[in-house]
């Protein structure tokens, strides 16, 4: 079964929007779980511009399903992570001021700063996956660096999705089965929505979860949270 974790960023980013509470991130995110999402995640930036640290430890102690918290591994971030202890940490290489995700890791340059926080993490027992793109080589690479997972960075899928979908999943299929034969969990996200979630999932069943956000919770102005979590679930059946 393939996962759906609901990333509440965007919750997030409404409510700061006017100082106050509402919506209240740790209610939606009860929600999203009393609707059937299989997990919660987080991407703290270190403007805390959406989630403050302070949403993370409050997330912690209330969830039921699985707790993603994504992001770059800066001291802060690792040690935020390690006080948390959530079931997933997904490494992620955003530079500070980037405005979303935009690139997976170059596992090659970055294999021993990614090797040490690993392992940092595993010792910790806190389940790990790096967020990367189809190349091959940065998935051998990156089943060296003792990671449980990889997180498919799928930006690049969702933008040629429309216009050509078998060319646009290609390089994600080789890369999926790829990271399975070396013995990888495979994870996905970025840009993922209603149009094109299906056939991703249609194409590589094998997935163990997808993180969505932006797009679902843009849904749930139209759909309402509930709906929009059961259409999603639809889609990785
Ligand atoms: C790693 C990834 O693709 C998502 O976490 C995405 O970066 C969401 O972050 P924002 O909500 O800040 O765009
Ligand atoms: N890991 C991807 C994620 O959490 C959500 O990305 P998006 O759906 O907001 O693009």
């Amino acid at each position: 079964m393939t996962k759906l974790s609901v990333n509440v960023n965007k919750v997030a980013t409404l409510r700061n929007a006017r100082g106050g509470n509402t919506p209240d991130v740790v209610k939606v995110a009860t929600d999203c779980e009393i609707f059937g999402a299989d997990g919660i995640t987080v991407h703290p930036r270190p403007d805390e511009r959406h989630i403050r640290y302070s949403d993370v430890f409050d997330l912690r102690s209330i969830l039921k399903t699985e707790f993603n918290i994504e992001g770059y591994p800066s001291e802060a971030f690792i040690d935020l992570v390690l006080k948390v202890k959530p079931e997933q940490v997904t490494l992620v290489p955003d530079a500070p001021d980037a405005i979303t995700s935009n690139a997976g890791w170059d596992t090659i340059s970055n294999f021993e700063f990614l090797s040490e926080i690993i392992d940092r993490f595993n010792q910790a027992g806190i389940r790990t996956s790096l967020f990367i793109g189809t190349e091959p080589e940065y998935i051998e690479k990156a089943a060296k660096t003792g990671t449980d997972r990889i997180e498919l960075y799928t930006e690049p899928y969702a933008a040629f999705y429309e216009t050509d979908p078998e060319n646009a999943v290609a390089p994600f299929v080789s890369a999926a089965e790829l990271a399975r034969k070396l013995g990888l969990g495979i994870n996905a996200g970025h840009d993922l929505n209603l149009k094109n979630l299906q056939f991703f999932h249609t194409r590589i069943p094998f997935l163990d979860e997808v993180s969505i956000g932006h797009a679902l919770i843009s849904d749930a102005l139209y759909l309402g949270l509930q709906d929009t979590i059961r259409q999603y679930k639809e889609c990785l059946k």
